[in-house]
Order: structure tokens, then sequence, then C-alpha cells
């Protein structure tokens, strides 16, 4: 039996056309599934927490974007009793993305019925004031996370998302806040012991994945399978080289800059003077003192697409 949770307002709408679609799919494939619609920020965690309560082992798949697969992960009760496939219908796409996972409704679908294989992917988890979050993709305070508060509710993710573009919604409204961030002390305590003081900090993220934002390849070798995270620290960049520094980054080529650093380890320890945006996955909230991320490994079985 397959459990979908499908997100049908994900990019703008997109996630219930697709569904319409995978729908006559799984029919034609005599498929026996239960689909589950969500109809409010949060419905995602209730209802992967409400299908995986009883501890079976089962096969749940997201249908939305990178916020839909943050919220399914965050309700699953035991990873080992779950086998995880994705439909990707977001925005921006960072976990299919990286995952290599295809973007066309009828190879998703089909990835997620005879998936090429089993993978065991490493999960990231932030924490904070007895808080926890898995996040597959990326968490990160700063600029970034100042990027997905505006996104979640802007009118150029959804022009953009008309015009098939939606991937650059985080790009656009990127440039808004080079404008409007402010850099802040960052200490970043590695799982090595070490400590690395910023003083004028943009953002840092741990970087689960190598992409976020729509693609762009902030931390190009972070990888799901080495069982650590690539902090990403932007650091006392003008903001027209960071303006510079970003479309670079969607091949890779932003780690040229003086101020970007990536530090690889199992967690880190981030602690800001103030209070900053903060997001898992681009799904925001606020921090405020000492978050901590880090790796879990090997957490999801995921039905994963190719060669590994
Ligand atoms: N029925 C609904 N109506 C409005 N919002 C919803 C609904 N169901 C879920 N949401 C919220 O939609 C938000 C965005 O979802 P999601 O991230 O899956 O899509 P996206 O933003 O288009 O894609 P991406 O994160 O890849 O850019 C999430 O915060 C989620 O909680």
């Amino acid at each position: 039996m397959y459990y979908f949770i499908v997100n049908p307002a994900s990019r703008s709408g997109n996630g219930k056309y697709v569904w319409q679609k995978a729908e006559k799919i799984l029919d034609q494939e005599n498929t026996e599934y239960r689909v589950y619609f969500t109809s409010y920020q949060g419905h995602a965690t209730k209802l992967a927490r409400d299908i995986t309560a009883r501890g079976e082992r089962l096969t749940l798949i997201a249908v939305g974007g990178d916020g839909t697969v943050n919220e399914v992960l965050n309700g699953i009760r035991d990873f080992s009793r779950v086998i995880f496939g994705y439909i990707p219908t977001g925005s921006s796409n960072d976990f299919a993305r990286c995952m290599g996972l295809p973007t066309d409704t009828e190879a998703t679908v089909q990835n997620v019925l005879h998936p090429a294989r089993f993978d065991k992917i490493d999960l990231g988890l932030m924490e904070r004031n007895g808080q926890k979050r898995y996040f597959a993709v990326s968490s990160g305070c700063g600029f970034d996370a100042a990027v997905c508060q505006e996104a979640l509710d802007s009118r150029m993710k959804r022009l953009l998302n008309r015009l098939h573009l939606g991937k650059l919604t985080y790009a656009g409204i990127a440039l808004k806040q080079i404008i409007l961030c402010k850099p802040v002390p960052v200490t970043v305590t590695l799982s090595n012991g070490k400590s690395r003081i910023f003083s004028k900090a943009y953002f840092v993220s741990g970087m689960n994945c190598c992409c976020e934002g729509g693609g762009l390849r902030l931390s190009p070798r972070a990888d799901v399978h080495d069982g650590a995270l690539d902090f990403f620290v932007v650091n006392k960049l003008g903001k027209l080289l960071i303006g510079l520094m970003l479309p670079t980054a969607y091949i890779g080529l932003h780690t040229i800059f003086p101020g970007v650093h990536i530090y690889r380890a199992r967690s880190a320890q981030i602690t800001v003077s103030g209070v900053l945006p903060l997001h898992t996955d681009g799904e925001p909230c606020l921090m405020k003192g000492t978050v901590t991320l880090s790796c879990c490994p090997q957490a999801l079985t995921l039905l994963a697409a190719g060669d590994k």
C-alpha cells in the first residue's frame, strides 16, 4: 500500500494538476494507494504522523515542494519503518535536483512505483530551545532564511510560477534582500571543537544537499551519503560582491570569492547575537542565541532514481 500526501497549493497550485496526472497513471497500473491532501501549513506533518502512528512498514510519498518534504519528514514517527518517495511539484525542487529525481510527472510516478534502487541517505537535524526539526536539503540563518520568509507569500513567486519560472523566485527576492540585510557577528563551533568567529556574517547554512534556493549550488561537494553537513558561511563581503557571487553559485564558481567559507563537520553550533531569520528546507522561523545543526547518517530510505 502506498500513502500519498499531496500539497495541492505547491508551486502556486501546480501540485493539484500534477496529482491529477499522477492519479491516472496510478489507476492505469492498478496501484493500491491512499491519498491525503494538505489544506494548511503544517498539515503534512500531522498527516504523516497519523499515517505512521501504528508503526507499520509502509511507503510514504510526498507530492509537493521542498517545504512539503520537510513537513512530511517531521511527521514520520520511525524512519526505519518507512520507505520515502517523492514527486516534486514545487517552485525550487532542490531535493529532487540533488537526488537526481526526475521532474516529469510520468517519470516521477514510474520512479516511485518501480524505483531503480533504495538509497539510504543522511538527514539534517536542527535543534534550538529544546525543539527539533529534521531537514532534507538545508537549514540556515540570516540572508537565505530572510529570502525564504519573503518567498512564502510572495506575489513575485506566484507570477513566476505562472510563467513556469518558479525557480527564479528565490533569485529575484535574493536581489532585494541583499540590499536590506545587515551582517551580524556569528560564532560557528564545529564538532571537532574548533570555533570560527565571523564579525560580519550574512548567512550560515548547514547543507545536507548541494543546492538550495532553486539550484544555487552553495556547497557543490555536499553529499547525502557522507555522514556530515557542509557549513556554508558568507562573511565580510560587500553587497555588490554578494550580488555578483550569488549568480555564479548556479555553476558552483562562487567559492573563489574571498568571504565564502565551507566547513565539513558532523555538526555545528551556530551562535548569533540578536534575532535572525532561520529556515529548515525553506520553511522559515526566527532564532535567537544558539542553534545546533547536525547530520543523522543514513536516516532515510529513499525511492531513488539512477545510479548512486
Ligand atoms: N492547501 C494549502 N494551501 C496553502 N498552503 C499550503 C497548503 N498545503 C500546504 N501549504 C503550505 O505551502 C507551503 C509551500 O509548500 P511547498 O514548499 O511544498 O511548495 P513550494 O513553495 O511551491 O516549493 P519549494 O519549497 O520547492 O519552493 C508550505 O509552507 C506548506 O505548509
